[in-house]
């Protein structure tokens, strides 16, 4: 239990809980007990996936506690910026799979926690937004580039540049969300498509999450030799020898210990 963060350990999944009143903030602390979490359940091989959520019912997170930004001091700005980068980076570098599961507010450096995790699930009536610029901020957690990867340019412009909030329901409709659920049940469902990662052999898993991590800043040519790499990385291996004869015996892999 952190001073910031809750995890509970249900089966193979972790489900990691923003516990920051007010609003679930981001603070150097807080962004460094999250690093800090991740790595410790990177190296933890009893877990396959870990759920990001909000603790209470109106806020996932509504990014930096903006207190952080009021004397305008360029240092504690950047250390502020530099603990997202570690946090947000440890959650991108997770060996297994990510979910988070938003209910309430998602804003700023709130959706981009979200944004640096593999799904999202959300609440409907959940509201996402990135509005650092109301403020005379911008998204320093990855915003800029996360958000349109997955938006498109033009929507994600629409919502920095506007400061446009927008409701789980049209979140999902525009592609920024992967599955809408009941409001109270966003936890539960994550632990479902963060659980299917549990049947899955644990070093593909890991190597095609790195490839897809990785695609965006490679040229096709390249990326295909890192996937070839990959997988010929995997051929004759333990884990792929299981897997292929439990398909042709009619019966489940019993994976070993990732290597
Ligand atoms: C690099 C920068 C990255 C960033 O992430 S910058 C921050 C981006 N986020 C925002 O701009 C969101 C700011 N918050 C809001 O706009 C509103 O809040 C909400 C729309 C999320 C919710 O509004 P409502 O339901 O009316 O609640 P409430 O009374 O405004 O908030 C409850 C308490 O939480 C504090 N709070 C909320 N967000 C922040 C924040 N980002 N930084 C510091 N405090 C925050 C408020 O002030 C208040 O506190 P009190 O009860 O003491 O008045």
């Amino acid at each position: 239990m952190g001073k910031y963060l809750t995890l509970e350990r249900p089966g193979q999944s972790a489900i990691l809980t923003i516990n920051n009143p007010p609003a679930n903030l981001w603070t150097v602390d807080s962004l460094n007990e999250l690093a800090h979490t991740m790595a410790e359940l990177d190296a933890d091989r009893s877990y396959r996936s870990v759920v990001i959520t909000g603790a209470g019912e109106a806020f996932f997170s509504a990014g930096a506690d903006l207190k952080q930004f009021l004397t305008g001091d360029k240092t504690a700005a950047l250390q502020v910026l530099d603990a997202f980068a570690a946090a947000f980076g440890a959650i991108r570098r997770y060996r297994g799979v990510t979910v988070a599961a938003i209910n309430g507010y998602a804003l700023g450096g709130g959706l981009e926690g979200a944004l640096a995790c593999d799904y999202i699930v959300a609440e409907r009536g959940a509201q996402l937004g990135l509005p650092e610029a109301k403020v005379g901020l911008l998204p320093g957690g990855g915003g800029t580039k996360l958000l349109a990867d997955k938006v498109g340019i033009a929507r994600a412009k629409r919502m920095i540049l506007g400061g446009e909030i927008i409701v789980a329901e049209k979140a999902y409709e525009i592609g920024l969300v992967e599955e809408l659920v009941d409001p109270g049940f966003a936890k539960i469902v994550a632990v479902s498509p963060a659980n299917k990662v549990v049947n899955q052999a644990p070093n593909a898993v890991a190597e095609a999450r790195r490839l897809i991590e990785e695609s965006s800043q490679l040229s096709l040519s390249e990326h295909l030799q890192r996937e070839r790499a990959a997988l010929v990385s995997l051929i004759g291996e333990p884990e792929q020898m299981e897997g292929v004869a439990a398909f042709m015996g009619k019966r489940t892999p019993k994976w070993a210990e990732e290597s």
